[in-house]
């Protein structure tokens, strides 16, 4: 019996005998808290201070953010979260889904009293700083960490990695730290994104002629500093091209969500779907890869928009693919990961 000894951790006290727990915490991009003027702007405005997404710094950026980017964006974006917002439980659909995820691993976890899922954003609630706090006030002295991107960039993975760090150091009792390596390659991943491409494929009336590859663009700055995100991208769609037998042509590669003056990865996406239908393409898919979850950047920006622009341009059927979402091919893959992650743990 240990239950006198007692370590500090942040303000909080945890006993011995409440340790041995394992925590498994999936970390998601983020989200606004509603769709008005004031929480949008906070959103973005903590969005687009972190220095790995945006690296301009300095009084001139920090006018344009504040006098320019953050009086208009907090509207439009607020308007396109409005047209993908889940009004039953008045969230993002990035927040539900992630919540969804958590909730069906905990549930393959099943009776194992040891283990603890729980999931964080990066940017709005619940913050990783919260979560790891219950975590370790639920006794979990082992955390993996597990950002849910693919692909690794600094501005996804790399910030959610920074922020638990942050926290880490104000810890007297740090938790015993893993983390999930970017799975852009991994075979489970390239079979379920496969396989949810065929079934999606088989419930068309019609014959998609080419499928769009959809990643989320990065300023072509960041890979010539070193970020390896496009060549984690080109892997995926190689690999899916692969395990699907299609041409490089019938899957081709795109970057989506360009913004800002700087030069960003190409081709765009919408640019691509719009250049398909003014050569004669008629059917067209679209699949985000670099998304396990879809969110304003799939739901908003490709079921809609680019969906849109390529029937206006002459396509005749465009349809577009959700993520693996929580469905049961994702979350055995899912799993799959965690438990080659967890060996010598539980
Ligand atoms: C302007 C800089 C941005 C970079 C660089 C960037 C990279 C990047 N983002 C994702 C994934 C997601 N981004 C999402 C929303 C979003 N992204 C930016 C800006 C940059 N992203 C903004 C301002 C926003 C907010 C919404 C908007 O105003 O458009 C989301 C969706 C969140 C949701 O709640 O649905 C995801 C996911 C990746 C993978 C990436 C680079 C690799
Ligand atoms: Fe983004
Ligand atoms: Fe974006």
């Amino acid at each position: 019996m240990q239950s006198s000894i007692h370590l500090k951790t942040n303000s909080k006290s945890l006993a011995l005998a409440d340790t041995g727990k394992t925590g498994i915490l999936l970390i998601n991009l983020g989200t606004p808290e509603a769709t008005d003027y004031r929480s949008m702007r906070r959103y973005l405005k903590q969005f687009l201070s972190d220095k790995r997404v945006v690296e301009s710094s300095g009084p001139v950026w920090w006018l344009v953010l504040n006098g320019i980017i953050l009086r208009k964006r907090p509207k439009t974006s607020g308007r396109a979260y409005d047209l993908i917002w889940n009004r039953e439980l008045d969230e993002s659909p990035l927040k539900t889904v992630t919540r969804s995820q958590a909730a069906a691993l905990a549930k393959m976890f099943g009776g194992k009293a040891n283990v603890v899922v729980d999931w964080a954003m990066r940017y709005g609630k619940p913050s990783i700083d919260d979560v790891l706090q219950r975590l370790t006030d639920k006794g979990c002295d082992r955390i993996l960490l597990f950002p849910l991107y693919p692909q690794y960039s600094g501005a996804t993975t790399g910030t959610a990695l920074d922020n638990v760090f942050d926290v880490l150091k104000t810890m007297r009792h740090q938790p015993t730290i893993r983390s999930v390596a970017p799975y852009y390659d991994h075979p489970a991943h390239i079979k379920a994104l496969a396989d949810s491409i065929r079934a999606h494929h088989a419930t068309l009336d019609w014959e998609p002629e080419v499928t769009i590859a959809s990643l989320h663009g990065l300023p072509v700055d960041f890979i010539k500093k070193g970020d390896p995100y496009q060549d984690q991208c080109e892997a995926t769609v190689a690999m899916l091209r692969e395990e699907l037998g299609f041409p490089d042509w019938k899957l081709l590669l795109t970057y989506q969500s360009r913004s800002g003056r700087t030069e960003w990865l190409t081709p765009d996406t919408e640019e691509t779907a719009v250049g398909l239908a003014r050569d004669g393409i008629k059917n067209l898919t679209i699949i985000a890869p670099g998304f396990a979850t879809d969110c304003i950047e799939t739901l908003e920006e490709l079921h809609i928009r680019a969906v849109d622009a390529f029937l206006k341009a002459g396509g005749v059927n465009c349809s577009v693919i959700p993520c693996l979402n929580d469905s049961t091919d994702s979350i055995n893959m899912l799993k799959t990961l965690i438990d080659s992650n967890l060996q010598g743990w539980i």
